[in-house]
């Protein structure tokens, strides 16, 4: 294993630095010489130990400090052997055969096969049952292993020296005899010992071990051999009791390097995953266990308590990772839960958005129906508005009595009270005093402002937008007050505006909020009609020549040769009539006041047309200023002033049977009978709404004037009159109310489903 190649490497590192501490270098050293030198050391020993106890002169075949083959021949004859031994353990070999001389034999001269065979084997044998490590017969011969038999020998005299202080407790360098040990055959080996097998110089060392060391030296070995090699060879030159103390270096070297290399596993384990981590450490264990077989005492166990420390924090850590472990795989399992718990919220409000998705197109498809349905009820509306119109009368008549005109104060009005649609006139009589009453749609006092007489047309003025033609009077005496309601006074103010002014600003208004349903095209005609003559009041070259009025037209305008301009807008209006007025003046002489002698009309020409269904509505409303009508007097006048009286009052007479006739609803209507009633042909009678403002002056010197014009009036009011109130409170009207009613709220919603649509489309 890798650990193990690290660990035994590492080894090896403690054990150099210590040499180097020692001052030796491993690598410098000559093994074969320490070798041989060990041995010689050994047999010195071992020879010196033999002379000692056989004496010189027994041993003096055998020098203090023999070469290996002078170590054999010493002890070929084995007499030495056999001496020593009984000895050590007297009668260990019984018979001892000594030589029969005492003469040197030669050097290489064989002793006799009997002295050969028995001493050695005597002394083999008792080595044998004393359980000491022996060797063969043969090795004391030439070639023989010499060392086996210095192990042999040193084992017996480590024995013997062991069995002089005692011979109790443990044998000093190679095991503890048992007590039986004199019968017995062989030591236990004390496994406590550290670097038993290859430190051991006093041979407690049996053969086995010998080889064992020996194949370790000649196969140069793993890590761990060479290690052993190494402090072999620090120990080779040291002195025994030196031991202890490098022995004592490397151990502590030992065990530093080995917590170092915990702490430095723990550390990796810690970031590594928790499998690895636990199987590096245990290799670790493994690796440190393998090298504590041969660490023992004080410094394994202290070893040991660490690596229990080192076990008691990686299980602590263990179990924390194991609860951050479950911890994240409670957490994992959450927002697994929370991931399904969003899918199927967004599942669920797909679905709600494809569901709300299509309510929508159907409300929307609704809508879209209800719109086109819209201009269904519009188009039904404008009718049931006219009729209501009709209701109030297709004519009416409102009668304006004019205030004194300053400097007037003092009279007496000829009006004696107004009372609704009534007025009562104070008459002269013979009798004394008299009054006379007459009826119209409303009377407006001399304080009735211009913007409460515009109210009661004003209605009307969307009827042109629908289409519908609409005739707007203004009749009366000179003087009385007709200029003043249509246009307004000389000195002109948003307050004083009169008919003509307010009509053409509504008109454009409601064209304007109508612009996205309806396109409408408005333009101007204003004629003149003096003395049965027609002309162009529009003109910019001064020509003044007459103008034919054709009915049969198709483009709806009566007098097709007449200026026809364009406007958009009220002060575009306000100009033309300018110009108009400005061109009536020209006709005027200082004594006949032309405005006085001729009626002048302002026709206003609508063209709309619907952009939806592309129908086209054409309406025109005549804004008409009349002629003085009062009575001239045919003695008084003659010549033109004569001829204009007779023109006036045959074109005014004609208005008034046509107008009757309308509200009587006689099959014939005598519209050819004047130019004015030729040229409103269109617009009186039919759809048509006719509107006659009545003036009269409140002078008493007038009152016959009066009295006349209101005498006319009545009778073109009379029978509309009479109609209206009829129908007033007819179930028809009450009918037509609430159709219009309903009408309204339809409209109303539907314009509110309009908007809704605009905004969703807004969405879009
Ligand atoms: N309601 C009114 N309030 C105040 N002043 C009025 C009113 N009606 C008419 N007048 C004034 O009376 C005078 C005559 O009015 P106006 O010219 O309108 O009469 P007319 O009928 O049009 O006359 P003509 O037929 O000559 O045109 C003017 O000065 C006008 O300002």
């Amino acid at each position: 294993m890798a650990g193990e190649g690290r660990l035994s490497f590492s080894v090896a590192s403690v054990v150099e630095d210590v040499l180097q501490q020692h001052g030796n270098r491993p690598r410098d050293l000559d093994l074969e010489s320490r070798k041989a030198e060990e041995a010689a050391s050994r047999r010195y020993e071992a020879a010196g130990w033999l002379r000692k106890m056989v004496g010189v002169v027994a041993a003096r075949d055998l020098p203090a400090e023999p070469s290996e083959e002078e170590f054999r021949l010493g002890l070929r004859s084995g007499i030495i052997l056999c001496n020593v031994i009984n000895k050590v353990q007297p009668g260990a070999v019984p018979k001892v055969v000594e030589s029969p001389d005492t003469v040197l034999v030669p050097d290489g001269a064989a002793l006799s096969a009997y002295q050969y065979f028995e001493n050695v084997r005597n002394f083999l044998v008792a080595v044998q049952e004393m359980g000491l490590p022996t060797f063969e017969a043969s090795d004391l011969e030439q070639g023989g292993k010499s060392a086996r038999v210095v192990n042999c020998v040193l084992a017996l005299k480590s024995y013997g020296e062991w069995k002089q202080t005692g011979g109790n407790g443990v044998w000093k360098f190679g095991g503890t005899i048992k007590s039986t040990s004199l019968g017995t055959k062989s030591f236990i080996r004390k496994n406590s010992e550290p670097f038993m097998n290859s430190l051991s110089r006093t041979s407690s060392i049996n053969e086995k071990s010998l080889n064992s060391h020996s194949d370790l030296d000649s196969n140069k070995m793993s890590s761990s051999g060479s290690f052993s090699m190494l402090v072999r060879a620090v120990l080779l030159d040291k002195k025994p009791e030196e031991i202890p103390t490098v022995v004592e270096s490397v151990l502590s070297k030992l065990v530093e390097e080995f917590e170092h290399r915990i702490a430095s596993q723990y550390e990796q384990m810690k970031t590594a995953p928790y499998h690895v981590n636990k199987s590096l450490l245990k290799s670790a264990i493994v690796d440190k266990k393998g090298e504590d077989k041969n660490v023992k005492g004080s410094k394994r166990e202290e070893c040991f308590q660490k690596n229990n420390i080192s076990d008691e924090e990686l299980k602590s850590q263990s179990l924390k990772q194991k609860m951050i472990f479950d911890q994240q795989h409670e957490d994992i399992q959450e927002l697994k839960h929370t991931l399904h718990t969003t899918k199927a919220g967004i599942q669920f409000m797909q679905m709600k958005f494809h569901e709300e998705f299509s309510n929508l197109g159907i409300h929307i498809h609704g809508l879209a129906h209800a719109a086109s349905g819209y201009h269904r009820v519009l188009e039904e509306n404008r009718k049931l508005y006219n009729q209501v119109q009709d209701l109030k009368g297709s004519i009416r008549v409102y009668c304006r009595v004019r205030p004194f005109l300053s400097g007037q104060s003092n009279y007496l009005s000829t009006v004696d009270h107004i009372e609704e649609g009534n007025i009562t006139i104070n008459t002269p009589s013979k009798h004394g005093k008299g009054w006379k009453s007459f009826s119209f749609n409303k009377v407006y006092g001399p304080s009735a402002t211009q913007a409460e007489v515009f109210s009661d047309m004003q209605p009307l003025i969307r009827s042109v937008l629908d289409g519908y033609n609409v005739c707007i009077f203004a009749y009366g005496q000179t003087g009385s007050g007709k200029t003043y309601t249509m246009t307004g006074p000389r000195e002109l103010t948003e307050k004083s505006q009169g008919v003509n002014y307010r009509a053409l600003s509504d008109l454009f208004l409601i064209a304007e909020q109508r612009k996205d349903i309806f396109r409408y095209d408005v333009a101007v005609q204003m004629l003149e009609i003096y003395n049965e003559q027609v002309r162009d009041l529009l003109v910019t070259d001064g020509s003044n020549r007459r103008l034919e009025i054709r009915n049969s037209s198709q483009t709806g305008l009566n007098v097709p040769d007449a200026s026809l301009i364009p406007v958009s807008s009220t002060a575009d209006v306000i100009n033309l009539m300018n110009l108009g007025q400005k061109n009536r003046a020209v006709g005027a002489t200082a004594l006949n006041d032309r405005s006085s002698r001729s009626h002048s009309c302002l026709t206003v020409h609508v063209q709309g047309k619907d952009l939806t269904s592309g129908t086209m509505y054409r309406g025109c409303m005549h804004l008409v200023d009349l002629a003085g009508s009062e009575r001239v007097n045919k003695s008084e006048v003659t010549g033109d002033r004569l001829k204009e009286a007779q023109h006036i009052n045959r074109s005014l007479s004609a208005l008034g049977d046509v107008i009757a006739s309308l509200a009587q609803k006689n099959p014939h209507v005598p519209y050819r009978n004047s130019k004015l009633t030729q040229l409103l042909q269109d617009s009186l009678g039919g759809q048509a709404k006719t509107l006659m403002f009545v003036h009269i002056s409140p002078e008493p010197d007038a009152v016959g004037e009066t009295i006349s014009t209101l005498k006319f009036a009545e009778r073109v009011a009379t029978v509309e009159l009479g109609a209206a109130r009829v129908n007033k409170d007819s179930s028809d009207v009450k009918e037509l109310k609430e159709q219009v009613l309903t009408l309204s709220v339809t409209v109303i919603s539907i314009e509110f489903c309009n908007f809704c649509f605009i905004v969703l489309k807004q969405f879009e």
